[in-house]
């Protein structure tokens, strides 16, 4: 398989995940003009923000079980360090380009900055689907992408860990590349890892359950009570898998789900263990019984309490945000809702608590593992869940005040936040050495 480097695809016209919405990057720098108003003397510095500091394509070459030789294309882009060594996910999926991992990367400056973690903001993909190649193959892969990416990442540089199509034994395998590299075990270097090779209880748990912890705050606000809430998920992995399940366990009723293989609805409420098992068996909830088939614009349309879109980028789209019938969307994916979609739900009443909010859990949890890491001192799962949930409280909060003060959406908020933060330490680093 070849995929040849084209940077005019990789950086231009529309999105290969919703043909319907734009480049992810281009929602990124709109959400960044959006605050310019709100920033007072630091605006001077707004173009940090428009600039990646550094982006890094990388040719990924392993021989294929059959003998022959595939490239794969990586990336792996700092998007800001200004306030701490870069941190954010390595997605594995077959159409990543470069201006999607830009803005990743950026969400995850905003991100970062929003909860107050001392981390910059960084992403990486590599563009293949991870079920089309062998295990030895994705190691292979795995293993050259991250000697390649070893130039700029590093315990106190950028720390990767999971996304779409990674999990634990991704980061297993990067760490051990990277300290093979380096001639010593260096835990530091990914988060999101075993728990046997210095990863943290509850971080496998943490994105879900900030997803979770931010829709009750918001549901506080509105006098909606999670117990006996409709809830929709899109995207059953990592984040809306566990999501699903911890609204199921506090009593809501999650009515409808979806994944890459189709969308299922029933009403009376979705055993979602079941779900999960299902899943965990046949690898996609295609099949699954315990629910009908619905179709995809009915299913985004759905009358419910909580809508969690938790799979890619840009699938709440304007036609799709004229439609809704959600009460609060809970953005579980980076990226879920194009700017012209984000302002209807808004003149519609519709709250949305954004991505660089709502799914802040995994990566403040991945601060937890890095600094458990650093002392070389382990917190147990309770205390590592009360520090997430005080971390997520307190975030929303601010973030909510903000918002009611200056009259601006929950996402604007995030961002007025996030961004003085951010600009704020770029202006007092200065530009001369
Ligand atoms: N894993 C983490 O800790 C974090 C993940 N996120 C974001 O959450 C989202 C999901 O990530 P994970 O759950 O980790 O990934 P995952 O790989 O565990 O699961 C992704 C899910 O999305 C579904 N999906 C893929 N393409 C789809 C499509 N076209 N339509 C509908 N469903 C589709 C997959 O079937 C799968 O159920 C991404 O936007 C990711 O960036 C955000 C913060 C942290
Ligand atoms: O845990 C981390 O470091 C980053 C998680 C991530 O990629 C994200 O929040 O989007």
């Amino acid at each position: 398989m070849n995929h040849p480097m084209d940077l005019t695809a990789a950086v231009g016209g529309l999105s290969y995940l919703n043909p319907h919405a734009p480049e992810p990057w281009a929602s990124f720098v709109e959400q960044i003009e959006r605050v310019r108003p709100y920033l007072g003397e630091l605006e001077r510095w707004i173009e940090t923000l428009k600039h990646p500091k550094r982006t890094l394509i990388v040719d990924v070459p392993i021989e294929r079980d059959d003998g022959t030789v595939a490239h794969y294309e990586g990336y792996r882009v700092q998007h800001n360090l200004s306030r701490g060594p870069g941190k954010g996910g390595i997605r594995f999926h077959p159409a990543v380009t470069l201006n999607e991992v830009m803005a990743l990367a950026g969400w995850m400056t905003v991100k970062n900055a929003a909860v107050g973690l001392p981390f910059g903001g960084a992403k990486g993909g590599i563009r293949v689907d991870p079920a089309s190649v062998s295990k030895g193959e994705l190691q292979r892969i795995t293993r050259r992408f991250t000697s390649e990416i070893g130039l700029i990442i590093g315990p106190d540089r950028d720390i990767p860990a999971p996304d779409v199509g990674t999990n634990a034994m991704t980061m297993a395998v990067m760490m051990d590349t990277y300290s093979m590299n380096r001639g010593g075990t260096a835990t530091g270097v990914v988060t999101g890892k075993p728990i046997a090779l210095g990863g943290s209880l509850g971080r496998q748990e943490a994105t879900g359950r900030g997803v979770y912890i931010t829709a009750r705050e918001a549901g506080r606000r509105l006098h909606l009570p999670i117990e006996g809430a409709r809830v929709v998920v899109q995207g059953f992995g990592n984040v809306g898998g566990i999501g699903a399940r911890l609204f199921h366990e506090a009593g809501a009723k999650v009515i409808a789900i979806g994944d890459h293989s189709g969308t299922w609805l029933n009403e009376g409420g979705i055993d979602i263990p079941a779900a999960l098992a299902h899943v965990a068996a046949h690898g996609a909830l295609l099949g699954f019984a315990g629910a009908e088939p619905v179709g995809i614009e009915d299913f985004w349309a759905l009358p419910c309490e909580f809508m969690i879109p938790a799979a890619l980028e840009g699938q709440i789209t304007a036609a799709r945000a004229e439609r809704m019938r959600a009460r609060v969307v809970v953005e579980g994916a980076n990226g879920p809702t194009t700017p012209a979609a984000d302002d209807i739900l808004t003149d519609r009443g519709i709250l949305v608590v954004p991505d660089v909010l709502a799914n802040a859990g995994g990566v403040t949890v991945s601060y937890f593992e890095w600094v458990q890491d650093f002392s070389s001192f382990f917190w147990t799962e309770d205390e590592i869940n009360a520090r997430l949930e005080r971390i997520m409280v307190q975030a929303f909060d601010a973030i909510w005040q903000v918002s009611q003060d200056k009259q601006v959406s929950l996402r604007t908020a995030a961002f007025i936040i996030a961004c003085h933060r951010v600009l704020e330490a770029r202006a007092e680093r200065g530009l001369y050495p």
